[in-house]
């Protein structure tokens, strides 16, 4: 068929367009789009052939000498082939074989592009999980159902025809699902499909020749791993995971309750209904009594008839045992989902209480014990742990880079001097800043100290404060301002590397703190970047020496007059108010 194609498409190419009469716009329109998928492939063949890995990674590159083909890599550009490939010849090659409209042409073209795309299973897609959701159903319909009418008498006449129209709706789910989506699925996984063709293996068939029962349907149990592929896929695309844990759990409470119950009927007819006090009399609905013995039974709640035969009283112990080791380990398993939910909390909790108590332990005063309490109850509300790196240091870097950059990268990119860096020198930057809460009031820096860090204002506000009893306001800086850099880029030589103001805290204030050394490492690495920042650094004429260390920082333009006024008047030499944090240098100030 393909051949056809071929030998008959060739004269639609660009240099013999299709005769002007048309006589059939449909099939016009698709030779049409078969020649321009021709095209496209030619298009990949050629470009192959200049670069065999570069177009098709179907081929691994041979490793150092060896010429080995290796097995199919799934990297994402073997991804983005088999997608390309699915795209170009999937539909034709189907289309080519039935006769259709346009309408459904355009249907069965994007229904094929949809089902063939991989990237449906490999992110946690949504629409996956959704589907996943009706297998999930299918399969849960399987083993509670297929249980019950196993061993209540739930089969008659009227009620088969329902049984079978359910049975029918969940196999066309199963089956769809393993022609679908399970080859895309192996194909990732790297595994085969052959217990999931066995699951829907049609025993039920048997029913023809022998009585009808759900035991020729005991191969769907074996699709167990849809049902925790849905409960792995959902856990992860949801905001509360543990709430799902928590339902599963249960879940799996019943389900054992529920097999339990299946047992005790059959276990009763067995010995016959009604015929001693411990097996189910046969009055009422049989499901919820037997349910309701098996709750009293495996949880262990007692007032419990006595068993009277040894079989009764072989299953009843068995029964207890059940209860005493599968219960206690799901009950277990409860307290450690609802434990791992509120860890969290736990931890927070457990570090204060530590904190609280080993200050009434070395008497420490009220006033800092509240302080540090604010301190902990504020971190706790704003962020809802108190060390952020804690969690990301376990992530691989590359999520941790993805995370950062969509926190912080936006705050970084507005800070006037990083404009015009290397991005990727931002990026190594947000990688290596740590979070800090000050609480109002609190000296981010005191003047006379040695400078080892900078700070970059994440949220809240600080003041550069000075004068007696540093009443003197000189500046506020707000979110995305820094500070802190002039003594950590000034030489130890002269003291220059000496805070040279007090910053305190303005209300909460919440910094990222990058430190001196991951700096100038960083630089080392950014020779252009630390260009591009040298370049807006204009030292003052004549301050050449003094400015050795600060050469990435711009001249500060000149303090108001008014504000000068002000400072002669209180005698102190400072040079206040930066149009810009970023926009100074350093000086010598006496204040304070
Ligand atoms: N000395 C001074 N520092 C300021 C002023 N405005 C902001 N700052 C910041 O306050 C910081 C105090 O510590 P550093 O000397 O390291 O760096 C200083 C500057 O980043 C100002 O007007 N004068």
């Amino acid at each position: 068929m393909s051949c056809v194609f071929y030998s008959n498409l060739s004269v639609f190419s660009e240099e013999a367009p299709p005769p002007p009469v048309v006589y059939s716009r449909y099939t016009d329109d698709t030779i049409r789009f078969l020649a321009k998928k021709l095209k496209e492939r030619t298009e990949i063949l050629k470009e192959k052939a200049i670069d065999p890995y570069a177009t098709s990674p179907e081929v691994t590159p041979p490793k150092g000498s060896s010429h080995k083909s290796a097995a199919p890599a799934l990297t994402s550009s073997s991804i983005q082939w088999r997608k390309k490939w699915m795209s170009s010849w999937g539909p034709p090659l189907i289309l080519s074989q039935v006769s259709i409209t346009p309408k459904l042409n355009e249907f069965f073209v994007f229904a094929f592009k949809y089902l063939t795309d991989i990237s449906v299973i490999l992110s946690p897609d949504r629409r996956y999980i959704s589907w996943l959701s009706f297998v999930a159903l299918a399969y849960n319909y399987n083993v509670w159902f297929c249980s019950a009418r196993l061993a209540f008498p739930y089969h008659s006449e009227t009620a088969n025809r329902y049984w079978i129209f359910l049975d029918i709706l969940s196999d066309i789910v199963n089956i769809i699902d393993i022609i679908v989506w399970q080859p895309r699925l192996q194909f990732v996984k790297a595994g085969d499909i052959i217990t999931d063709i066995i699951s829907i293996l049609p025993f039920d068939l048997l029913c023809l020749y022998f009585e009808f029962s759900s035991f020729y349907r005991l191969n769907r149990f074996i699709r167990i791993g849809s049902f925790f592929e849905f409960s792995d896929r959902l856990e992860s695309v949801m905001a509360k995971a543990y709430i799902w844990r928590v339902a599963r759990t249960t879940g799996y409470l019943l389900f054992m309750l529920h097999l339990n119950a299946c047992a005790y009927y059959v276990a009763s007819v067995h010995q016959g209904l009604a015929t001693t006090t411990w097996v189910y009399d046969g009055n009422g609905t049989a499901y919820l009594r037997c349910y309701y013995f098996a709750v009293r039974s495996l949880i262990n709640i007692g007032g419990l008839p006595e068993p009277v035969t040894t079989f009764e009283i072989s299953f009843q112990m068995a029964n207890f045992f059940i209860g005493v080791f599968v219960f206690s380990s799901l009950i277990g398993q409860m307290r450690d989902v609802i434990g791992a939910a509120t860890a969290a909390q736990t931890y927070f909790r457990a570090s204060m209480d530590g904190c609280v108590s080993y200050m009434n332990t070395y008497t420490i005063p009220k006033l800092v014990q509240n302080r540090v309490r604010t301190w902990y109850n504020y971190t706790w509300a704003a962020q809802g742990m108190l060390d952020e790196s804690e969690l990301l240091d376990k992530m691989p870097l590359v999520m941790r880079i993805a995370i950062a950059v969509d926190i912080n990268l936006a705050t970084f990119q507005k800070i006037a001097l990083f404009q015009g860096c290397d991005q990727q020198m931002l990026v190594d930057m947000l990688l290596r800043l740590k979070s800090i809460i000050y609480l109002p009031g609190d000296f981010v820096v005191k003047k006379g100290d040695i400078g080892k860090e900078m700070y970059i204002i994440k949220s809240g506000a600080v003041q550069v404060v000075g004068g007696p009893d540093n009443s003197i306001v000189f500046v506020t800086l707000k979110a995305g301002s820094v500070f802190g850099e002039i003594s950590l880029l000034q030489s130890a030589k002269d003291g220059g590397n000496r805070r040279t103001a007090n910053v305190k805290a303005h209300g909460f204030a919440n910094l990222f703190v990058l430190e001196k050394k991951d700096l100038f490492d960083i630089l080392v690495h950014y020779p252009e970047s630390e260009k591009v920042l040298a370049r807006k650094a204009v030292p003052a004429k004549g301050n050449e020496e003094k400015q050795k260390g600060l050469a990435l920082f711009p001249p500060k333009p000149p303090t108001p007059k008014l504000l000068r006024a002000f400072a002669n008047m209180k005698k102190l030499k400072v040079n206040v108010m930066w149009g810009s944090v970023f926009c100074c240098r350093p000086f010598k100030s006496t204040d304070g």
